[in-house]
């Protein structure tokens, strides 16, 4: 059997992401994989990075050797300097997404993995965007997906993902979370053979609102949606206050967290493994694997972007695009 083709968006191009494609090329990697990005972009950063890269074109993704790298060319709009965002890229950086998704929707590619892309300067020029989660979601044409974290031996799933917190209560629903839970185990079966997996539900006030006096969204809404869900045989526990969740005598039987919103739930597993953390999206019709890290400006062109995370993205994208191949 081929090894799957992994599609890999360079991300924004004056971030780390063209470093860590040239870091690549230099490895062994266990699929065969294009970079969907500028080539001349990349060309100038093995430059700086003083790397030597053969870039190869074409229809068809070869097996990957070290020290070359297949890349579909897609070029920015204006000159690229390593660290200066500038936002007339924004739309080559969006049409990186585009081309990567129509190819895994076509069959093309049989995973997506994605560089850190800057959201401010998107937004910046115009564009909504809040995350590759929501956009490919929304572009995909699929209502609900779900963010989930995994590294450092936690998982970490989020019910809402880039919100102002502001508005983070409003959007705990009873409808919200009932569909977050059953993507979540789900794909926790599918993806990572977790068959009944036991979820750690975490609350969304301090203390879980400490019996109501602390917030009213546990007793009113969480705790009635895990009870209906619970009755049809999802293992759920919780919710649980969020400062003692992430404690191993809470996590050890569990297979997952849900955290109620991003910075409840990152931060935990970013100090836990970040490097090294894989960003998955659950519930696409295609699997999209990313790094846990961001553009890291200050750190392009450097020659000092860590690649270990990308490395995992990769390696995880890879295993459940073959595990596919196998039983669709
Ligand atoms: N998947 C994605 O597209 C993501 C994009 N972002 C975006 O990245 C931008 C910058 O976000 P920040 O919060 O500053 O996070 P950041 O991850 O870019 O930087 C935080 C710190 O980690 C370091 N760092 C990041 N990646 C590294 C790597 N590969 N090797 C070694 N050190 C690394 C940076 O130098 C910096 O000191 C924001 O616009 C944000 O939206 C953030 C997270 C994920
Ligand atoms: N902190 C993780 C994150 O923001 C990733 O977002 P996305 O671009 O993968 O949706």
């Amino acid at each position: 059997m081929n090894p799957p083709v992994v599609a890999l968006t360079a991300g924004e191009p004056a971030g780390v992401g063209p470093d860590l494609c040239i870091a690549l090329s230099q490895r062994p990697l266990p699929c065969r994989m294009t970079v969907l990005g500028d080539v001349q972009v990349l060309e100038a950063r093995a430059r700086q990075l003083g790397v030597e890269v053969e870039f190869l074109a074409g229809e068809s993704v070869p097996e990957h050797r070290p020290g070359a790298l297949h890349v579909r060319h897609i070029p920015a709009a204006a000159a690229v300097n390593a660290g200066q965002l500038d936002r007339r890229n924004s739309a080559h950086v969006l049409a990186l997404l585009d081309a990567a998704l129509a190819g895994c929707m076509g069959g093309a590619y049989q995973a997506l993995v994605t560089a850190p892309v800057h959201k401010g300067v998107i937004n910046d020029a115009g564009f909504p965007f809040t995350g590759h989660t929501e956009y490919l979601a929304d572009h995909s044409g699929t209502p609900r997906v779900v963010m989930m974290l995994a590294g450092g031996g936690l998982r970490v799933a989020l019910a809402t993902t880039h919100l102002p917190l502001r508005a983070v209560a409003d959007a705990i629903t009873p409808a919200l979370l009932d569909q977050v839970v059953r993507i979540l185990a789900a794909e926790l079966a599918r993806r990572f053979g977790l068959a009944r997996p036991r979820i750690a539900v975490a609350g969304l006030n301090p203390h879980a609102g400490e019996s109501g006096h602390l917030g009213r969204e546990e007793i009113e809404i969480i705790e009635p949606a895990l009870a209906r869900l619970r009755a049809e045989g999802f293992d759920l526990v919780g919710p649980l206050p969020a400062d003692t969740l992430f404690s191993r005598i809470r996590l050890d039987p569990c297979d997952a967290v849900l955290a109620m919103y991003h910075d409840q739930g990152l931060p935990v597993l970013k100090y836990a493994s970040f490097g090294s953390a894989v960003n998955i999206t659950l519930g696409l019709p295609f699997i999209r694997t990313s790094v846990d890290h961001g553009t890291a400006l200050d750190l392009a062109g450097s020659g000092r972007a860590e690649v270990g995370s990308l490395v995992a993205a990769i390696a995880m994208a890879t295993e459940m695009a073959t595990r596919d191949a196998v039983a669709p």
